[in-house]
């Protein structure tokens, strides 16, 4: 039987480890409040963060790593972005030795513009062909309800992201396999951008229209950033681009739209913050997708206006200003 461990039980840590024990591995669930690893193993559920939703059976919890970490095929890591290279750095001495490491996050990391899969390898010290990625519209909480859903899961090596599909794959839940890492991992981490400007949109009353602008350039910024970094332009119109775009852009489930349309209101960052219980990426990895874009010469303007509201405290009225009145362009450059 596959054996998988997954560090993180937040919503889609613990949403993701049903996936694989509906797909019939044996998961164990780590978390690091050995109180919830009680809970979730007394009542069957994640009360905390999945409340209502009966787990399967083959899920177990645990607060300790290498408990977790033992004879795992396959070690999914879903905590927040910025505290992956902590996290790892313990785990990384427990993990079992042949182990693929699969990243669920949707994140840039700050400082050194990292990706998650860059910083997986650093970390751990495992070859490409170890690192996975998973991602595409896939909100935890209708993959708990077991609503259809697809996604794409990304490995440089291609057999490993075939034996990670068929790990994962499940009636209600499709996974398609990609190589190009680079891209998949670009837009899980842009779109959580977008979706904070869409929810900004929102949030000032704007309309269908001014959302489908920003979901639309959203896209052509998150594939110039790609272009030059070397991912394949098609990753950004599947599931990893416009398929997680839609749904977060459109999903009230979305934190990350969620925070934009509670910011657009007119809720100040501190406000928002402190009504956010849950991990919104965007928040922070706009400031790292500015410097990435910056770091390859690539002009992100609804990033950078996200950035200046969310970071410099632009009123999002004077942002839409802005960013409307930059010169004329071509819409192809
Ligand atoms: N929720 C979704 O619908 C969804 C879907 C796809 C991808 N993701 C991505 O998955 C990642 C995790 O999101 P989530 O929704 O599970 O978040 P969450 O806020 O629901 O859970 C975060 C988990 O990380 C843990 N955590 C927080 N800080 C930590 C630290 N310093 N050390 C160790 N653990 C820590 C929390 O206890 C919790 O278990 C993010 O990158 C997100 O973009 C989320
Ligand atoms: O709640 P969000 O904004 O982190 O989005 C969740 C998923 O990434 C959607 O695919």
């Amino acid at each position: 039987m596959t054996k998988a461990a997954v560090f993180g039980n937040g919503s889609w840590g613990t949403a993701f480890a049903m996936v694989l024990a509906d797909a019939g591995c044996e998961v164990s669930l780590w978390g690091r409040r050995a109180a919830l690893a009680e809970a979730i193993n007394s009542t069957g559920t994640n009360p905390e963060y999945l409340p209502g939703v009966e787990l399967p059976k083959g899920i177990t919890a645990t607060a300790d790593p290498a408990e977790a970490a033992r004879d795992a095929d396959f070690t999914v890591l879903v905590v927040p972005s910025q505290t992956l290279r902590e996290n790892l750095a313990q785990w990384a001495p427990k993990l079992a030795p042949d182990t693929v490491l699969v990243s669920l996050m949707k994140g840039i990391e700050l400082g050194t513009a990292k990706r998650m899969s860059e910083v997986i390898r650093e970390v751990a010290d495992v070859p490409a062909e170890r690192v996975a990625v998973l991602t595409g519209p896939n909100l935890a909480k209708e993959i708990a309800a077991r609503q259809p859903a697809a996604a794409v899961v990304a490995c440089a090596d291609e057999s490993v992201a075939q034996r990670l599909q068929s790990a994962c794959m499940t009636p209600y839940f499709r996974p398609y396999t990609n190589t190009d890492v680079v891209g998949c991992e670009l837009g899980g981490a842009v779109k959580n951008v977008i979706g904070l400007a869409v929810g900004i949109a929102n949030g000032m009353g704007l309309g269908d229209n001014s959302k489908a602008t920003l979901i639309t350039r959203g896209l052509a910024e998150t594939t110039r950033l790609g272009l030059a970094m070397g991912a394949d332009p098609l990753t950004f119109s599947g599931l990893a681009g416009l398929g997680d775009l839609v749904a977060t852009c459109s999903s009230p489930l979305s934190r990350n739209n969620t925070f934009g349309t509670n910011l657009g209101r007119g809720m100040t960052l501190q406000e928002t913050i402190a009504a956010t219980k849950q991990t919104a990426e965007g928040v922070k990895s706009c400031e790292s997708v500015l410097d990435l874009g910056r770091r390859h010469g690539v002009d992100m303007p609804i990033t950078e206006t996200v950035v200046s509201i969310v970071h410099d405290g632009k009123p999002p009225v004077v942002a839409l200003k802005e960013l409307m009145s930059r010169s004329a362009k071509p819409e192809r450059r």
